[in-house]
């Protein structure tokens, strides 16, 4: 009798299950194990794992973490659909316990999730960076790209410590308005960058049991050493953060910067002080490891892509000459540095899958069931090397993005008119695009104005040739780079050097 009861029950369940997807399937997917699901089954570069699952499954497919569902898209129509026209449901961020919750106490504004919290924030934030305040920031972008390109010229074989150095400076002078940093071993740099990695560390999947068992936060601190680690580490940020701000506070610092607008804005956003500082502190992280990782891809590209930078170089000495550097000035007229620049960030996407959305409701899409608060990802990297929209993917091609006279940019729907899908989709879509793309093109203008990127040899005199794949790279979790090899930087032309000191002198 009993199991007959059971038997019934189980029935039931699932006849109901069944009618509240309306009889749909979730995508297809690999089969993993009972309880945890696909947990083992996803090493570093998740993304290249995603690309042969998606020959097998197709291009959305489902996974399960520990009975989270997870839904990963691999083409642009799809993700274009689900994450752009129905931006409404996939607007959310999935709950992080630890990462955001405790250590930045709710307010790191790339993890928050979707409400009023995160509408006030984003907000205030995209007055700072709104494609009419970000020329103001150009100044200061120049000068930093300079003072760059002089100092991989002097010392190419620190590129690595100097670009993230340089991004660190460029990066805090816009968005805090404080003087460049001089050493590679000044604290913001690597107060910067730690902050981002111990953020990333401990939003991983799998990080802290808290996640999957959020009844564990009612532990009282002495039962549960993470709770206490995490709340210090929030209070001892917090004071660094109200630190790095403070001088932008001060009535006398007439420097143009994200700080100083957020905090003239005379209370409109109603941000408390800890809102301001944590916002500002959010901003400054996002954009630091993103942006020193794509300058870092252009190093990359330049080693391996000798033809592109011959090319760009003839632009550049035939619309800027070699007296004077290259400055924003010069971007109309530069179509095909402006081309190098959208193609470093097509092929060297730092962000290979992009943040994590969540349904915020079930949804339905081609006869696929996505249950609410299923996670979704878009394989950002997979997007962007579509052999079906850009030939020759593993090619850095800037002539893709240039009609055939040269001169008229491609403009690829779907994109937010970048022509890759780098910055992501719908609502939570990257808010420092425009401070992104104007860095990177002043990096990549000045660089190739001043010098080559050449091979480097070993002590038997090989040519030292860095890999064109993620073999090469490094996974920092959300962020991927490659890792430094050796190659030299050399002036282009006498006096490029003594130009670059004159503007950083400025
Ligand atoms: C090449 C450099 C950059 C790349 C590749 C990049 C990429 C991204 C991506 C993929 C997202 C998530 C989009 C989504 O959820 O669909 C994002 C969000 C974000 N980015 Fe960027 N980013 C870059 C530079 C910057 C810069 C310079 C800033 C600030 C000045 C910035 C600030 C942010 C913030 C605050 C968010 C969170 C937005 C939200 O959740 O509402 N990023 N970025």
């Amino acid at each position: 009798m009993i199991s007959v009861v059971i038997l019934v029950g189980a029935f039931l369940a699932l006849l109901i299950r069944f009618w509240s997807r309306k009889g749909y399937p979730t995508p297809p997917g690999p089969k993993g194990l009972p309880f945890l699901g696909n947990i083992f089954q996803l090493p570093p570069f998740q993304f290249i794992r995603f690309m042969e699952w998606k020959e097998q499954f197709g291009p959305i497919f489902s996974l399960n973490l520990v009975g989270q569902p997870v839904i990963v898209i691999n083409n642009l129509e799809i993700a274009t659909e689900l994450l752009e026209r129905r931006s409404s449901i996939y607007a959310d961020r999935p709950r992080i316990i630890v990462a955001n919750e405790i250590m930045s106490g709710g307010l790191m504004l790339p993890i928050v999730p979707y409400g009023n919290l995160w509408k006030k924030l984003r907000k205030a934030s995209h007055e700072g960076l709104s494609p009419q305040v970000v020329p103001l920031y150009q100044h200061a972008q120049e000068l930093e790209a300079a003072t760059l390109v002089q100092n991989l010229i002097n010392r190419p074989e620190l590129w690595d410590e100097e670009i993230k150095k340089s991004t660190a400076s460029s990066m805090r002078s816009t968005i805090y308005g404080a003087a460049p940093i001089s050493s590679i071993s000044d604290p913001v740099v690597s107060y910067i960058s730690d902050m981002g990695h111990r953020l990333t560390i401990a939003a991983m999947p799998g990080a802290y049991l808290v996640e999957l068992f959020p009844k564990m936060m009612n532990l009282p601190t002495w039962l549960a050493p993470w709770k206490r680690e995490a709340k210090a580490w929030h209070k001892e940020n917090t004071q660094k953060l109200q630190d790095l701000i403070q001088p932008a506070k001060d009535q006398d610092n007439d420097q143009q910067s994200f700080a100083a607008n957020l905090c003239s804005a005379g209370g409109r956003h109603h941000l408390t002080r800890k809102e301001e500082a944590w916002l500002t502190g959010s901003v400054f992280v996002a954009a630091y490891d993103t942006s020193s990782s794509t300058l870092r891809f252009f190093i990359l590209a330049m080693r391996l892509f000798p033809e592109v930078m011959k090319k760009a170089q003839a632009e550049l000495d035939r619309v800027v000459g070699r007296e004077r550097v290259p400055t924003f000035a010069d971007r109309e007229n530069l179509p095909y540095i402006r081309a190098v620049t959208k193609e470093l960030l097509r092929w060297g996407v730092a962000t290979p899958l992009g943040l994590p959305h969540r349904a915020q409701q079930d949804d339905y899409y081609k006869g696929y069931f996505i249950p609410k608060g299923a996670l979704v990802l878009v394989n950002s990297w997979g997007i962007n090397r579509d052999p079906n929209t850009y030939p020759d993917p593993h090619e850095f091609r800037p002539e893709r993005f240039l009609d055939p006279s040269g001169t008229t940019d491609i403009i690829l729907p779907g994109t937010h008119n970048q022509g890759h899908v780098t910055f992501g989709f719908g609502r939570r879509f990257c808010i420092g695009m425009n401070l992104a793309v104007q860095f990177q093109f002043i990096n990549v203008a000045t660089l190739l104005w001043a010098a080559n990127v050449e091979a480097a040899h070993d002590k038997n005199g090989q040519i030292i040739t860095p890999t064109n794949s993620p073999a090469g790279w490094v996974d920092e979790g959300i962020v991927v780079r490659p890792a430094p090899f050796r190659c030299n930087i050399v002036p282009r032309f006498d006096g490029a050097e003594a130009i670059l000191r004159r503007v950083r002198d400025s």
